[in-house]
């Protein structure tokens, strides 16, 4: 049988947890706040900013919020994130994805410095995780090794193939992994054999953007799937992977919705009280 894991509940106990160590550094004097910046109107990135929002303030945090219209510059982008970053009581920036055409996102994600960077996304963070060393980790990929460890799944020693070569899932992953011992192979809608591929992984995790690219023919009996695809279709949201193929094929699987989803945001919330511990850290230092 094949078992669902249950995302939204791991997140929920995460956030719970945030809540209550944010409590402990606001009676200590320190309230953590995040900013998030969203350009345009884009539904989905107004769902998702308006869900991080939500849950700054169940977690007791400070809810900046920036709101730019579709046509703004690079310069309108810019000027927001240098008034976020010079803001002490700004202790993250996140600037949400996709951004309209006519922005450089990687230029403008560029401009967060890195001790309030809690999407993981600069060059500055990357360069950190490559080598091993403290800074803030990319949200969805941190959340999937979150699942992972709450559901017992030991990744030392254990086959995993990342299907997605993605900078916010994808690559980020496959670093995360490889720490923690795994060994790591990495494909993508273009790999030849794909099959032969994830079908010699214990776990497999699936980011690539391509709804239903991955099914039964993947997938090796007993194996773990996360499906990191989020799509909307007439009949709602659907993932990467087609699940119902795995039914009895699969050990564990996580569902669109209620899978990796809830998990992005929650660990928004830790690297957020990261971010502030590590910025109040730095002031202690220049002091
Ligand atoms: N700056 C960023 N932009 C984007 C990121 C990111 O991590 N940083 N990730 C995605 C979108 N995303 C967060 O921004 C995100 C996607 C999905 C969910 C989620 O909880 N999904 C629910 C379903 C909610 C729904 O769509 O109705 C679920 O899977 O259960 C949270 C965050 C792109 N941009």
């Amino acid at each position: 049988m094949t078992t669902t894991i249950d995302g939204s509940r791991i997140a929920r106990r995460i956030r719970a947890r945030v809540a209550e160590e944010v409590a402990a550094a606001a009676e200590a004097g320190t309230v953590p706040g995040l900013a998030t910046v969203l350009v345009g109107d884009d539904p989905a990135s107004a769902v998702y900013v308006a869900a991080k929002r939500r849950a700054v303030r169940e977690a007791g945090m400070r809810d900046f919020h920036r709101k730019l219209p579709g046509q703004a510059t690079q310069e309108d982008v810019a000027a927001v994130i240098d008034e976020l970053a010079a803001d002490p009581r700004v202790s993250g920036i996140l600037l949400q994805l996709p951004l309209p055409r006519q922005l450089d996102a990687a230029t403008l994600i560029d401009r967060i410095p890195v001790t309030k960077d809690v999407d993981g996304l600069t060059t500055a963070s990357a360069g950190l995780l490559a080598r091993g060393e403290r800074g803030l980790r990319p949200c969805t990929p941190s959340g999937v090794i979150e699942l992972l460890d709450a559901e017992g799944i030991a990744l030392k020693g254990a086959r995993v193939a990342v299907v997605g070569w993605g900078a916010l899932v994808g690559r980020p992953l496959a670093q995360l992994l490889l720490r923690r011992g795994a060994t790591v192979s990495i494909a993508h809608e273009h790999t030849t054999d794909l099959p032969a591929v994830t079908r010699a992984a214990d776990i497999v995790v699936v980011a690539t953007g391509v709804r239903g690219l991955v099914g039964s023919e993947h997938v090796a009996p007993g194996a773990v799937v996360i499906d990191v695809g989020i799509h909307r279709t007439p009949h709602g949201l659907a993932g990467d992977v087609r699940s119902a193929e795995l039914d009895g094929i699969a050990d564990r699987i996580t569902p669109v919705p209620g899978g990796v989803g809830p998990m992005t945001i929650a660990m928004l919330m830790v690297n957020t009280l990261r971010a502030a511990r590590w910025g109040a850290e730095r002031e202690i230092v220049a002091a």
